[in-house]
């Protein structure tokens, strides 16, 4: 029997269910968010009509863009306790304090510990202008200055950087976190996904689901990627170090952060609008030399890219953060902003023909023995 079992371990190319949200073509490099290219996404879209499309299945007309804005706008509140909450773990890593408000809001709001698809909607789409509140508000905090109103006036993107800063964005700085967040809004069946699926499958409600994908979300492995490219880079120092930096790595067998994907063959096509924003940005801002050291570590890597290593989403988009002087902890967190409609609709496809996810693992261990009692141990 042991010997005739297959083991998918990590579940490696295994499918687990049908999904109608998001495609992935890893040979080629291509990603569809409910058929349209995140190329086109990007370039046309808002996160707002993209959060929409995501959780409703097709684009908003003009009125039900408006409606789907009025509803997020309006969810825009925090609980005070929240606040005293955040003031408790400041000086936390901001992905514990968000992981920690999203499970104190479950027990501070009634309403979501309701299930089913109309409350998962309402929940989701008030969570998702509440996780951006609350890594605002802990910067605020541990800066000591009171947290920043929310603007109405203001998008998704563009107000979740004036309460970051107590500053008004420029239209490109809001524009270039819009790009960010569409193109980490979703991505099929990614570590926090299915766990975030595996936490519904048991019909627990959304609250309990988001906690979980976001305490799968911080690892090095995924979502805190970001991070860990941006201590690369200053580890580098200059573009001439990074073939020197490369080569230590592979000779100790040790990954280069921000490369590789488990579905990913080809470059992870979101990579492109992060490296033409780092480009741009560098040489606006007078400092190109992180562009250059990146640069330099894919030039590095090029031996590899024949095997299919190839950067993802996360290798430039640390250095967009930098630029824009938001410290590094927080690049997690807004990764985190970006996901909550992914997670929302995928919590959403999972409730609506819901099966607990159990699989198994085969037994390796000791035969069937006698117990012995302490004493005789
Ligand atoms: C948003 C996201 O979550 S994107 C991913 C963010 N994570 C990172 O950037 C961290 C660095 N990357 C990694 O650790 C890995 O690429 C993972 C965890 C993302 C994927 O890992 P896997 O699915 O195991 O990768 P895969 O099976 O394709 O690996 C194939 C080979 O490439 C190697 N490899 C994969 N990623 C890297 C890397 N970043 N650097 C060097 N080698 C790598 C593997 O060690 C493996 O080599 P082997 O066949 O000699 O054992
Ligand atoms: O799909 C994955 O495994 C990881 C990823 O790129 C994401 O979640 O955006």
């Amino acid at each position: 029997m042991t010997d005739t079992v297959k083991i998918n371990r990590g579940l490696k190319g295994v499918y687990f269910e049908r999904s109608g949200v998001s495609h992935i073509d890893g040979a080629k490099g291509e990603l569809t968010y409910r058929g349209y290219s995140i190329h086109d996404l990007a370039t046309q879209s808002t996160f707002e009509e993209v959060a929409y499309l995501l959780i409703h299945g097709e684009l908003p007309d003009a009125q039900q863009l408006a409606d789907f804005d009025a509803r997020l706008k309006s969810a825009r509140h925090l609980p005070p306790a929240i606040l005293d909450i955040i003031s408790a773990c400041q000086d936390g890593h901001p992905m514990d304090v968000l992981r920690t408000a999203v499970s104190a809001l479950a027990a501070l709001e009634p309403a979501s510990r309701e299930t089913g698809e109309e409350a998962f909607i309402e929940n989701g789409i008030r969570l998702t202008s509440q996780v951006p509140m609350i890594v605002a508000a802990h910067e605020a905090i541990r800066n000591g200055r009171a947290p920043t109103a929310a603007d109405p006036d203001l998008g998704h993107a563009a107000n979740w950087l004036w309460m970051l800063k107590d500053e008004k964005p420029s239209t490109d700085a809001a524009r270039l976190a819009d790009v960010d967040f569409i193109l980490h809004a979703e991505h099929g069946s990614n570590a926090s996904s299915f766990a975030a699926r595996v936490t519904v499958g048991t019909e627990a409600n959304l609250h309990g689901a988001i906690v979980t994908a976001l305490a799968t979300l911080a690892g090095p492995a995924h979502g805190g990627a970001a991070e860990d490219v941006m201590k690369m880079v200053h580890e580098i120092g200059k573009p001439e170090n990074a073939a020197a930096y490369v080569k230590q790595k592979r000779a100790n067998r040790e990954a280069v952060t921000g490369f590789g994907h488990r579905v990913y063959r080809a470059e992870d096509p979101r990579a492109r609008h992060m490296r033409d924003g780092v480009r741009k940005l560098g040489e606006e801002m007078g400092a190109p030399e992180w562009y250059e050291i990146l640069q330099a570590v894919v030039e590095a890597m090029q031996p590899y890219a024949r095997h299919g290593l190839n950067v993802n989403v996360d290798f430039y988009s640390g250095v967009i953060y930098q630029l824009h002087g938001i410290p590094m902890d927080l690049y997690v967190p807004i990764f985190a902003i970006g996901r909550m409609p992914g997670w929302v609709i995928q919590c959403i496809e999972q409730q609506r023909k819901n099966i607990l996810i159990r699989p198994l693992t085969l037994y390796d261990g000791p035969d069937t023995r006698a117990y012995v009692p302490i004493e005789q141990r």
